[in-house]
């Protein structure tokens, strides 16, 4: 399936314009089946998409929303993509949203899985909208290149895999593939000449365990749609 690109001018259109498709695609979930869902990614890139985002009307008590991948830390600490989400997202007519969190406060990742998994089943599959970032090394959600979990996370049929990536901090969870093309939209939201240039080289034939963003880039299930900023 061809990816369809959307480059905008500038960080503010990108954000306005993403922000504002998200809700259309969210409206219209809402009026066909009642409710919607929207999985989000943490990370820097989207902070000025998630203010956008709380701004635009919208029934927002029917809306479920989750991460991509959380690291496993509390809501307290400095790296939650949680906070981030509370912060940023979850203020205003936006707060809302029904927000399923992935940290569940347990020693580990691994020993979060069931209770995560569990709490993440209240949300309306397909899930209407997933958004990804991309990491520099190629990775989205938590799905790192280096991680000793990464193939078994690419192939799980389970919807969250822990995982430990190598170079970055934090032990993380994450959404597999298989939930995170249980959708009906992915949108790949990256920014900068160098994000770009890895989108393109992604867009080339290779292995998945090299660039996971390929799970995204290179499937025939799900439509994809970059949006990208200088
Ligand atoms: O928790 C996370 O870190 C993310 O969900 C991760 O997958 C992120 O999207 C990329 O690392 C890009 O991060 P930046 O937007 O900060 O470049």
């Amino acid at each position: 399936m061809s990816v369809e690109l959307h480059a905008c001018p500038d960080r503010a259109a990108l954000d306005a314009a993403l922000a504002a498709e998200l809700a259309a695609r969210l409206a219209a979930g809402i009026m066909a089946r009642g409710s919607a869902s929207l999985v989000l990614s943490g990370g820097r890139t989207p902070l000025g998409l998630f203010a956008a985002l709380a701004a635009q009307p919208l029934d927002w008590s029917r809306v479920w929303i989750t991460l991509a991948d959380e690291r496993w830390v509390a809501e307290s600490h400095a790296d939650s993509n949680a906070a981030l989400l509370r912060t940023h997202l979850l203020q205003g007519a936006a707060a809302a949203a029904h927000f399923v969190a992935l940290y569940g406060g347990e020693a580990t990742p691994a020993l979060g899985l069931a209770a995560a998994s569990t709490r993440l089943s209240a949300l309306p599959r397909p899930f209407d909208a997933v958004v990804l970032g991309m990491g520099d090394d190629g990775h989205t959600a938590s799905l790192f290149p280096d991680a000793a979990e990464l193939a078994a996370a690419l192939a799980s049929t389970a919807p969250l895999a822990a995982v430990t990536p190598t170079l970055a901090p934090h032990p993380r969870i994450t959404l597999t593939p298989a939930a995170l093309l249980d959708s009906r939209q992915l949108y790949l939201h990256i920014a900068g000449a160098g994000k770009r240039t890895l989108f393109e080289r992604a867009s080339q034939p290779g292995a998945v365990t090299e660039l996971p963003v390929r799970l995204a880039l290179q499937q025939d299930g799900v439509p994809c749609a970059v949006w990208w900023a200088p």
